[in-house]
């Protein structure tokens, strides 16, 4: 399970947790502009917007999970497992593998209106990265400052979805997810007043009662509602600190605790990292299940004009502040 979030303050932010029982190596990737990717069904993707993002780095490919590109453009692949349907190459069409997804839009695109007219020409299609990785099942959020789609691939077809919420999980899909929000359309930040019955006297005896209801379990029907509300009432002030900040409280509000989401014998789904990216200034934040600090690589300290990857290793380990 995952979930990805936007939020609006002075910049515009993008970020996600990524859920898993295992890394796969995750690193925060810089690929420059002359970085040439060759694509599976032909042709090259050369001069291009620089990205970062969270990869996993094989023969010299970066795997990209999430990333946002230099022009403030973001996107994330999420688990969209039984869903997602990817198709055989055919003629006339971009044919882009999963896995090249996210360089190719954010190689081309500056925005989200960009990114709309080139999916219209594009087959997903079911080329793995090589025969012994098994082949991830995702759907993407994509998003700039202006706008945000949810783009899912079915076996009924390709579809590309309005998100006014900026948020994704996993399964079900997205329709269906929107939908599910009428279900707490009653749901308020402040105390009710007793619509219960005339006839009894019922007291808000705490604060924050206008939010039962609201679902607190990890599936990723109830993180996407959580996480909707949580977003859509957030306020913050709009400074750097203040913005990302409150970006990372609104993914804490979904966060996975070891032990609470068993998957077998010893398996246990965690927050492996969360990332809230600011795409005004291509500032990477993140932390880890293991180190709460907050990390940053900022894509303008690199020389974006390069041909290689650059890349970070995570900061491992909790950094206790000890004031004395
Ligand atoms: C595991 C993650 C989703 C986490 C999640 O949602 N876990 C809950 C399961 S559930 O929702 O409860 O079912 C996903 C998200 C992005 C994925 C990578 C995308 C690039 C690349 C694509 C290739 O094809 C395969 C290898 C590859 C490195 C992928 C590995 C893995 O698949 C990644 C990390």
């Amino acid at each position: 399970m995952c979930t990805a979030a936007t939020y609006k303050t002075k910049d515009f932010y993008f970020g996600r947790t990524l859920d898993y029982e295992i890394s796969y190596g995750d690193q925060v990737v810089i690929t420059p502009r002359n970085y040439v990717f060759d694509l599976r069904s032909g042709g090259q993707l050369k001069s291009h917007y620089a990205m970062i993002g969270m990869a996993c780095v094989m023969q010299d490919y970066p795997l990209y999970y999430d990333a946002v590109n230099e022009k403030g453009l973001g996107i994330a692949g999420l688990n969209f497992v039984g869903n997602a349907h990817y198709n055989k190459p055919v003629a006339d069409k971009d044919n882009i593998t999963q896995f090249e997804l996210i360089p190719w839009i954010l190689g081309k695109c500056a925005t989200v209106k960009e990114a709309r007219a080139l999916l219209e020409n594009l087959n997903l299609t079911d080329i793995p990265f090589m025969e012994k990785l098994p082949m991830a099942q995702l759907h993407w959020i994509i998003a700039d400052k202006e706008a945000c789609i949810t783009l899912e691939c079915m076996e009924s077809g390709m579809k590309v979805y309005d998100n006014p919420v900026g948020v994704l999980t996993n399964n079900p899909p997205f329709d269906y997810q929107m939908f599910n929000l009428n279900n707490y359309m009653h749901l308020a930040v402040a105390n009710h007043p007793n619509t219960f019955s005339d006839e009894l006297v019922l007291n808000p005896y705490s604060r924050g009662m206008g939010g039962m209801g609201l679902p607190g379990d990890l599936s990723s029907q109830s993180r996407f509602v959580r996480v909707s509300f949580v977003k859509m009432n957030s306020l913050s002030g709009d400074s750097e600190e203040e913005s990302v900040s409150q970006f990372f409280h609104i993914l804490g509000s979904v966060d996975q605790q070891r032990g609470c989401c068993k998957l077998g014998e010893d398996k246990y789904e965690i927050t492996l990292y969360t990332s809230c990216c600011n795409t005004d200034k291509g500032i990477y934040y993140y932390n880890t299940y293991d180190n709460h600090q907050i990390s940053a690589v900022d894509m303008h300290k690199e020389d974006l004009d390069g041909e290689k990857l650059i890349s970070y290793a995570l900061v491992k380990g909790e950094q206790f502040f000890k004031q004395n």
